[in-house]
């Protein structure tokens, strides 16, 4: 058992309407059209540069909108935003940010012990090791398990694969899909085809 969280049927709604994306004065991408509530997981697919960041990054509140509407919850503690960069505190042991995380940024519904995650994640044998000294796949380990550590319904995930092996893979499918049905909420960015999505949402066409 790797989530113990439970949270409340079709409470989350995120919609996007004709969105579009501007960075620097340039349209990134126009005419995005989705919609998504709890338990489910869509999938943004797109060339390099099509704006799949751009969109995690606006879902997050990070980035604003250039036109359209989009309806998303505005409670930033109800995201987890998981991007390119592991945002970890490499001169702090495995331990140390695992448990940085639960402090500050859970809520108390993490019944599961850091050792316990940890082990779940295959690196329970690195905690006292400098997060800097980690393998690339294990910094990525790492990164995630902050998604059990200090549950949010919300994961926005930019390629959440990257680094991982197959045993990795199946760690985060399993994760995911305990998430779905938990009534958490999904959407993640990838090359690579992820088995937890049920929709997918294809951005392209703008030419640079
Ligand atoms: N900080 C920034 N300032 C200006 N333009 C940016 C910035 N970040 C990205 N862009 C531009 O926005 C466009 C979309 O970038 P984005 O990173 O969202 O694409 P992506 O689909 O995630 O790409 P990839 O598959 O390569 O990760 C690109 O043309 C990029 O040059």
């Amino acid at each position: 058992m790797i989530n113990s969280y439970n949270f409340p049927q079709s409470d989350i709604f995120i919609e996007g309407k004709s969105l579009s994306c501007h960075r620097s004065a340039r349209l990134v991408f126009t005419d995005l059209d989705f919609s998504l509530q709890s338990g489910m997981a869509m999938m943004v697919r797109g060339a390099n540069g099509s704006g799949k960041t751009s969109l995690l990054r606006i879902l997050a509140g990070f980035l604003p909108i250039s036109g359209g509407s989009l309806k998303r919850p505005e409670t930033s503690s109800l995201y987890h935003y998981i991007g390119h960069q592991n945002a970890l505190k490499k001169q702090k042991t495995v331990m140390e940010n695992l448990s940085f995380w639960a402090a500050f940024h859970g809520n108390g519904m993490s019944s599961i012990s850091p050792a316990d995650i940890l082990q779940a994640a295959g690196i329970d044998g690195l905690v006292d090791m400098k997060t800097a000294a980690l393998s690339s796949g294990q910094q990525r380990r790492l990164a995630l398990t902050r998604l059990i550590a200090a549950p949010r319904p919300i994961w926005l995930l930019d390629e959440p694969l990257n680094g991982l092996d197959d045993n990795g893979k199946d760690w985060l499918t399993d994760m995911a899909q305990a998430h779905l049905a938990q009534n958490g909420l999904i959407i993640a960015a990838s090359h690579e085809q992820l088995s937890f999505t049920t929709h997918d949402l294809m951005i392209g066409g703008v030419k640079p």
